[in-house]
């Protein structure tokens, strides 16, 4: 954990990290010692009014304006250096998660994890804001308490002189014996607070998830909308949606209660200490070996003491909460890292430009079942492939192994580069902005001519679209079913890949407009291997090889004459 909260100290952008960090120490050191200047200063006020010295209070008014101005802006800049250090740090953090997540298809193969990573769109928005928010103001915290232990713990000690204790026969001197009551007071409420708000970790622990699923809900709600209308789902819905948010409830009481229990330890703590320092300092008060400003003093430098030591007590919560989304960002380290380990077994699979080879090729779900048994297939590019089957019998598990992402495969096999392949899924992904930036996608600086993003939506007949070509929306809830996957055919007629593959991408729309379609492929990239999985008899005119799977990793294989 260690580790991972430093490593951004010890990566590239470390120089500007250390900067803004040291000013930060800076900031904080200079907010103490001016603290304990304050806390000196109450000596000379208090006795300047006791003695009814008026020049005396007018210059103790003159240092303390001095004073509270320096520290006024060092508190202004400490916040500005914090808040400064704590974006960086997140920026640099979301993009190293960032990173991983997509690191070699890593958001794909996750659900192939034994213990699924659950919201990772929530530990990389919201868990990494809170890690760094939490981690920086509980280190700040501890320096700065740190260093006012140490300084009020001199001044204490030096104001404190020594106590005489009769234990039985003997008399025990104890020196600076504020500072040993002070400790021992802050001992056991440190210890109290620990033992009873233990369970908080885990409660919080468990609120990020109930938020993120409850949330998740909401917005599967939202994007299935059309289907949960038409499936009048609604009660269904509504009793989901508040059985997700129960959870959060039942949590959040005992979140309540814990709470409030530390509530009361911290509240009694901190309201017996305003009242502890001048019960142990009064004896030497009443017996007029302290001044009233000294009284103060000690009060006050008892105060930093304890707070200083009370400081796990007062951060408790935030502790609990620290430590819980640092579980779930190590949790989602580790388990991105073990995908890495168990992917696709390297020495079977060769990247070959012109012809799609496997060798002995067999493909499993990823419960074991075998889908297809030892195929061995060879497909130079210029060639047309189709794979039919009953349904579930594995046809996209197969063309997801040929396109590289599919892990659980045995055997060999000779891809193409993934810069020269298309895959057209059953389901158009269609990103969020411009109908322009959807045909380049994934390409998003290609350098491509309005006159060819409207020759490829012409030809794809979807021209009517032209004038919203710029109109950023959500385009997937714009557009039928039929038009996505014609949208998704113009990528392809822009991009030129050499091989396509097509899952069930002519399945939305009529039998005229897909054999329009292939033939648009066969005019327009003629070069190009066309792989295509579909139900429809009406797709074998359109391909020269026919692979049958029969779901239980049987297939068979047949060629048609060329034309
Ligand atoms: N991510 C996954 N996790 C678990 N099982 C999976 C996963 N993906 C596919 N399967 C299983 O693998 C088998 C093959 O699925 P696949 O989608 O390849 O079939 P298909 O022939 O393309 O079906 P359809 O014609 O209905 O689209 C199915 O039994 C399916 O349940």
């Amino acid at each position: 954990m260690v580790r991972m909260a430093l490593s951004y100290w010890l990566s590239k952008a470390a120089p500007k990290a250390w900067i803004l960090t040291l000013l930060l120490i800076l900031c904080t050191g200079l907010l103490v010692l001016l603290h304990m200047q304050l806390n000196n200063w109450q000596v000379g006020f208090y006795n300047h009014l006791q003695q009814h010295n008026l020049a005396g209070f007018y210059h103790s008014l003159v240092q303390f304006a001095l004073i509270c101005s320096i520290l006024v802006a060092a508190s202004g800049w400490q916040t500005h250096v914090k808040m400064l250090l704590q974006l960086r740090w997140r920026q640099w953090l979301t993009n190293k998660y960032i990173t991983l997540w997509l690191h070699k298809q890593n958001y794909f193969h996750m659900k192939f994890l034994v213990k699924a990573i659950d919201n990772p769109d929530q530990r990389i928005g919201e868990d990494i804001q809170l890690f760094v928010t939490h981690s920086l103001d509980l280190a700040v915290g501890l320096l700065r308490h740190l260093i006012t232990l140490i300084v009020f713990s001199v001044v204490l000690w030096r104001l404190s002189g020594e106590i005489r204790v009769s234990l039985l026969t003997t008399e025990v001197i104890i020196p600076g014996y504020l500072v040993w009551s002070a400790l021992l007071y802050s001992a056991f409420g440190t210890w109290v607070t620990i033992k009873i708000g233990r369970p908080l970790m885990l409660q919080n622990n468990l609120q990020q998830s109930n938020e993120a699923n409850f949330r998740y809900s909401l917005i599967r709600l939202k994007e299935y909308a059309e289907g949960v209308v038409l499936c009048k789902g609604d009660t269904w819905e509504k009793h989901n949606l508040l059985k997700w948010f129960s959870n959060i409830v039942i949590t959040q009481l005992a979140i309540i209660k814990t709470t409030r229990d530390i509530t009361w330890i911290s509240s009694a703590y901190t309201q017996l200490s305003t009242v502890f320092a001048f019960l142990i300092a009064s004896p030497k008060y009443f017996n007029d070996e302290l001044q009233l400003g000294q009284l103060f003093e000690i009060s006050g430098a008892y105060w930093y003491v304890h707070s200083a030591l009370a400081y796990i007590i007062e951060s408790f919560g935030k502790i609990a909460q620290w430590q819980a989304v640092t579980n779930r960002l190590r949790e989602f380290c580790t388990q991105l890292r073990l995908i890495q380990s168990q992917h696709l077994a390297s020495n079977t699979f060769f990247y070959n430009p012109d012809t799609l080879i496997t060798k002995e090729l067999s493909v499993f779900s990823p419960a074991g079942h075998i889908l297809v048994n030892k195929l061995t297939l060879a497909l130079p590019s210029g060639e047309s492939l189709l794979i039919t089957g009953p349904s579930g019998c594995g046809k996209t598990t197969l063309l997801q192994t040929l396109a590289g992402v599919w892990p659980y495969f045995s055997g060999q096999m000779s891809c193409p580069p993934d810069s020269s392949v298309l895959f057209l899924p059953q389901k158009p992904y269609i990103p969020i902005g411009s109908l322009r930036a959807a045909v380049l996608y994934p390409y998003k600086h290609v350098s491509v001519t309005d006159n060819k993003v409207e020759e490829a939506l012409h030809i794809c007949k979807l021209a009517a679209l032209l004038p919203r070509l710029d109109i950023e929306t959500d385009w997937s809830k714009n557009l039928s079913p039929g038009e996505l996957q014609r949208l998704s055919l113009a990528r392809a007629i822009l991009h030129r890949p050499k091989w396509i593959f097509l899952d069930e991408t002519t399945a939305c729309i009529d039998a005229a407009m897909e054999a329009e379609i292939y033939q648009i492929l066969k005019e327009k990239l003629p070069d190009a291997a066309v792989i295509s999985i579909g139900h429809r008899d009406t797709l074998t005119s359109y391909h020269r090889k026919i692979l049958k799977l029969n779901g239980t990793g049987g297939w068979s294989y047949s060629e048609q004459p060329q034309q």
